[in-house]
């Protein structure tokens, strides 16, 4: 049996319809388009090409959406400054400042600085413990777009082990709060995780976020699980692959999300739908 392809490129695309109706109904009742800044350090190639399509999916949505091309010598005050600005701008309704950082500049601080309103990435301290107290407000964008992939699913989540491989900030630590909020039981592995096969053999509910090509063999996948991989790994013949081995995954999965195509595109889309969240509740 093999596995049907969870196609987050379409998904995504009913997402961002949505959001367009939702802007056109605030353009109806003569409410502003909501706006987005996206703040851009330093020239890495990959950052421009995520900020860029960013940028074009905001147009696409009719947001107003701001760019901030900064060079890499720009200051932590500089910075701080700007999204002092950003704060203050009431035509602003997310900030998003993309990473990585140059090494010179603190990231902590930078996500401090946005105003929790304004926090469309979901990272700051306040909304991740809006998450973890099951009270979420603005969800980081990664963790609640393969949610919204999960629920395309007829798939009930309650008592399902979940078991996500990767506990950075941005990806695993949320993913497993969203997990835990959709009901269930959850195991979070990472570096120090002794023995990743006998967990990842348990998922009923694969997260792979480790960003390392091939890292978890298709052998190890449950038979019937559903697998969600985040990894975005460049080859040197210049093809993008995940983190999972997709062919003999998807031998044994039920539901794969493959790279690209899968959560990638649901990652920006889930951005959009914050800013008209935000938008809708906090600024109006
Ligand atoms: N403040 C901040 N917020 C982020 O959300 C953020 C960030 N910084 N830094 C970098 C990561 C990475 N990220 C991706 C977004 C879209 C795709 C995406 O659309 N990928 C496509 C195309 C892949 C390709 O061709 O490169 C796909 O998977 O099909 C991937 C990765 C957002 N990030």
């Amino acid at each position: 049996m093999s596995a049907q392809i969870i196609d987050g490129k379409a998904i995504a695309a009913k997402v961002t319809d949505k959001v367009t109706e939702g802007v056109k109904a605030r353009i109806a009742k003569g409410l502003r388009a909501p706006g987005l800044a996206v703040v851009l350090v330093g020239g890495d190639p990959a950052s421009q090409i995520y900020v860029q399509s960013k940028r074009r999916t905001c147009e696409k949505v009719g947001f107003t959406s701001k760019a901030f091309d900064l060079p890499d010598t720009t200051t932590q005050e500089d910075l701080l400054a700007l999204i002092d600005q950003l704060n203050d701008d009431d035509s602003i309704d997310g900030i998003l400042v993309q990473f990585p950082l140059p090494k010179s500049l603190d990231e902590t601080l930078v996500v401090e600085r946005i105003k929790p309103s304004k926090d469309v990435d979901g990272f700051h301290p306040y909304n991740v413990g809006r998450l973890a107290q099951r009270i979420p407000k603005l969800r980081s964008c990664t963790p609640r777009g393969m949610i919204t992939m999960l629920e395309t699913i007829d798939v009930d989540l309650h008592g399902k082990h979940a078991v996500v491989v990767g506990a950075s900030n941005i990806v695993g630590r949320p993913m497993t709060l969203e997990l835990l909020l959709a009901g269930c039981t959850t195991t979070t592995c990472h570096r120090f995780t002794s023995d990743l096969e006998h967990h990842v053999r348990q998922a009923d509910i694969l997260v792979v976020a480790r960003g390392k090509a091939n890292f978890i063999p298709g052998e190890w996948v449950k038979e019937g699980a559903i697998v969600l991989d985040v990894g975005i790994n460049r080859l040197e013949s210049g093809k993008i692959t995940g983190d999972v081995d997709f062919d003999t995954a998807k031998e044994r999965a039920a539901y794969i999300s493959p790279v690209p195509g899968g959560v990638g595109p649901m990652t920006v889309a889930t951005l959009i739908e914050n800013t008209l969240f935000a938008c809708n509740e906090f600024h109006s």
